[in-house]
């Protein structure tokens, strides 16, 4: 990540004067070593728990309920051109206070603000390829990205020469600084919901509010809303659904997401978290939620997500030490797709017909189970994969059971199913290009970039959980069969004369 030369100094007196508050006896702004997060935020001394290390006034974060530019647009315009949906219009916000130069209120923040990118958003085809097997390229969204800006952001410009001059076109609302917006929104930004306390409630009331870093981004409810995100095949939005009363999704308010200046300094690892953003009246704060000794990284959280995750939204992966003794991300998942199921269950069943598989997965689906299943560090088999599994499994007096009772089998990891689940997990394991150890053994290079060493992080920790999986149901497959052996050798024992009397 490339950040402009100015300094955090800069930052810091901007940031008083305009009505923050920093406790600089506590806290500095530092350069860590990038495995660290880079430029950052250390306890001076020692800190303790509860202490208020930064306070921002809520007009001093940048959204479009703070931007003067829907105002200007006029509101009624700024509806009609969909700018209350999603991020586009926090984009053209940022586009347009960047455009006013010293005249705009976050100028000196805008400047410190990154200019570019390790995201994969901005990788080429060649180290794209480096991810394949892993869930970040179908989530990166960069056709929806494109789409966004042609259909919303161009008539709006276009219907706005007096606020967007056709000279500022390639300097300040190019496509290009379209995805850099949309970068340091999706890397930098935080959830600012309206206060929702009582009018008289105390001036100091604190909510502890979603305001972990890129909790704006916690969009899935409502993927739309990330312009760099990608609703997946089967979450379609269906309109009807909704007017017809079923199940309301909360709609996430455009208008929280919010750029927070100084709290958006902080740096984040899996676990480390000692502070974080709470809401106030008038003000958020960044509070030390546990005692931090001097020297040490003031760490927000973003919410301990997956190396890939990371990757796509923040362009760096974590590596500690995992509970096996093995280095990887402890909040790594695998995801296997539904469809990934069915080959299995069609490789091991091939006598099941296309016909069985639609209508019982279509059951499932209206049945609202998941279509995509988890895999992580816990180790735990997923209930909804062995429930699948076994739901395809059903005999046909079984299935028309299950369908009349409205009931999805039980997650029962018999022997069946967890073969047919260790095909699934060997076909995934087909999707990388790479083994672990071929990938183990180009981390030891020193003569990798920074794009290609991050790919193998991501695919060997996600290649790591499919294979202790494996292992974890060989050794279930083994104690399965030792007891049906046992279980076996019972039964027959009276015929050979032992006298023992089968259990069954
Ligand atoms: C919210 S900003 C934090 C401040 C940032 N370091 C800066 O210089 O402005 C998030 C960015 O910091 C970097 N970062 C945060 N935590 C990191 C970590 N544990 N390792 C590497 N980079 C990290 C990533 O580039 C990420 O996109």
């Amino acid at each position: 990540m490339v950040h402009a030369p100015q300094t955090c100094e800069a930052l810091l007196i901007w940031f008083q004067k305009q009505g923050g508050t920093v406790d600089l006896t506590s806290m500095g702004l530092v350069d860590f070593p990038n495995s660290e997060g880079g430029r950052g935020a250390i306890a001076l001394k020692d800190i303790p728990e509860g202490h208020v290390l930064f306070s921002i006034p809520r007009d001093l974060t940048l959204s479009t309920r703070t931007s003067s530019l829907p105002t200007l647009f006029g509101l009624d315009e700024w509806k009609r051109f969909k700018l209350g949906e999603g991020w586009s219009g926090l984009i053209l916000s940022m586009m347009w206070e960047a455009a006013q130069g010293p005249k705009s209120k976050w100028s000196e923040y805008m400047s410190i603000l990154p200019t570019s990118f390790d995201t994969p958003m901005f990788w080429d085809e060649k180290d794209l390829a480096e991810l394949q097997g892993t869930s970040i390229v179908s989530k990166l969204g960069k056709e929806d990205a494109e789409e966004e800006y042609k259909t919303k952001l161009v008539p709006a410009l276009e219907s706005r020469p007096d606020l967007f001059p056709s000279s500022e076109r390639e300097t300040h609302y190019s496509f290009h600084t379209f995805h850099l917006m949309g970068s340091r929104i999706l890397s930098r930004s935080f959830d600012v919901e309206k206060w929702q306390g009582d009018e008289d409630e105390d001036e100091n009331e604190m909510h502890e509010a979603n305001t972990s870093m890129g909790s704006a981004m916690d969009v899935d409810e409502n993927r739309a809303a990330d312009p760099h995100s990608h609703r997946p095949e089967g979450e379609e939005h269906d309109e009807e659904e909704h007017e017809e009363g079923e199940e309301e999704e909360e709609e996430q308010d455009s208008s929280d997401t919010a750029m927070v200046p100084m709290a958006d300094m902080l740096n984040a690892r899996f676990g480390s978290e000692n502070a974080k953003l709470f809401h106030e009246k008038t003000d958020l704060k960044m509070i030390a939620t546990k005692p931090i000794k001097a020297g040490e990284q003031i760490w927000n959280t973003y919410g301990d997500l997956p190396n890939s995750e990371l990757l796509r939204r923040y362009g760096h992966v974590d590596i500690m030490a995992l509970p096996n003794g093995e280095q990887g991300n402890p909040g790594d998942v695998v995801e296997i797709r539904a469809d990934g199921i069915v080959k299995a269950v069609h490789e091991i069943y091939p006598n099941i017909t296309e016909e069985s598989f639609s209508e019982r997965i279509d059951w499932w689906l209206e049945e609202g189970e998941d279509d995509v299943f988890d895999f992580d560090w816990d180790l735990e088999l997923p209930d909804p994969a062995l429930a699948i599994i076994r739901l395809f499994l059903l005999s046909e007096a079984e299935w028309i059971k299950a369908r009349e009772k409205s009931k999805p089998p039980k997650p029962k990891a018999d022997t069946e199913v967890l073969t047919t689940l260790k095909r699934a997990i060997q076909d995934r394991l087909k999707d990388y290009l790479t083994s672990v150890v071929e990938d183990e053994a180009l981390l030891q290079r020193d003569d990798l970039t920074l794009n290609h060493r991050q790919a193998i992080v991501v695919r060997l920790g996600e290649k790591k959980i499919l294979d202790s999986f494996l292992t974890k149901i060989a050794g279930l497959v083994e104690q399965q069969s030792n007891k049906a052996g046992k279980r076996k050798h019972e039964t027959e024992a009276p015929v050979k004369g032992h006298g023992k009397k089968s259990k069954r």
